[in-house]
């Protein structure tokens, strides 16, 4: 068991709409970078406007972080949330191998979606908000997502590790920190190389899918900035953002 990082804060409630929600309207109120975590959220959100789905038991929780160091750098905290979301999950059930990081931010297990990681800026601070749902204890149906997307799962369904949320978020706030320290330190170089020794799919072909646009391409790489880097018919792409679909 982690013990709770130095430097964090951390605010614990009962109910809210959003945890991003609730990080924005304290962004500019209070100090530093802290955790908020609700055991329940009413109008929970996902990537790209979806709703997200969050019954009782499964984690809900914001970082609000004020990121130091070049702007370029900031939007990269979402492979740090992920790889942390891996240790954290490493730590809970000490099975390394059933878990995988989806580009750009969500965590597999046994190939199924597990969390997922909604990343804004917020407040006149500009601060990061690093929104973060496990599905620790329920997976919703298959038929509340996306046509396509990947089968959702619950940790303690397909591994019988039952944890509960506090415990959790111990564990991911520690190895954020631990993660985080990495990226100010040294920049994306470490922290690339090992989301992408636990990346789902490298070298396979998949399909990157935006509001306008699909690319199917060999997943070469993730490159310097985060992009997604797709091996295509027409050459090499580098994809900013996009929905990846396998
Ligand atoms: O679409 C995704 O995969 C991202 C889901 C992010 C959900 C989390 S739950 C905690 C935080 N509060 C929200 O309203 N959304 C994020």
């Amino acid at each position: 068991m982690s013990d709770w990082p130095k430097g964090y804060g951390v605010i614990i409630l009962d109910t809210v709409d959003s945890t991003n929600a609730e990080a924005a309207r304290r962004a500019d109120v209070d100090q530093g970078a802290f955790w908020i975590m609700a055991h329940e959220q009413t109008a929970a959100r996902g990537r790209r406007g979806r709703a997200w789905a969050n019954p009782k038991g499964n984690l809900a929780a914001t970082l609000v972080l004020r990121p130091v160091g070049p702007p370029q750098l900031f939007a990269l905290r979402s492979f740090v949330a992920s790889l942390a979301l891996y240790d954290a999950l490493v730590a809970v059930t000490g099975r390394p191998e059933a878990f995988s990081l989806k580009w750009p931010n969500d965590v597999l297990l046994n190939g199924g979606k597990l969390a997922g990681i909604l990343l804004e800026t917020v407040g006149r601070s500009q601060a990061l908000a690093i929104g973060i749902g496990v599905n620790l204890q329920n997976a919703p149906h298959q038929a509340e997502v996306e046509e396509g997307a990947v089968r959702p799962v619950s940790l303690v369904s397909e591994t019988g590790a039952d944890v509960d949320t506090e415990t959790f978020l111990t564990e991911l706030a520690a190895a954020f920190a631990v993660r985080e320290h990495s990226l100010a330190t040294y920049g994306f170089g470490p922290t690339r190389e090992a989301w992408l020794a636990r990346a789902a799919r490298l070298g396979e072909v998949i399909t990157a899918r935006t509001v306008t646009s699909e690319t199917v391409g060999t997943f070469e790489t993730v490159d310097a900035s985060g992009n997604l880097v797709l091996k295509t018919s027409k050459g090499r792409e580098s994809i900013a953002a996009a929905d990846v679909f396998f």
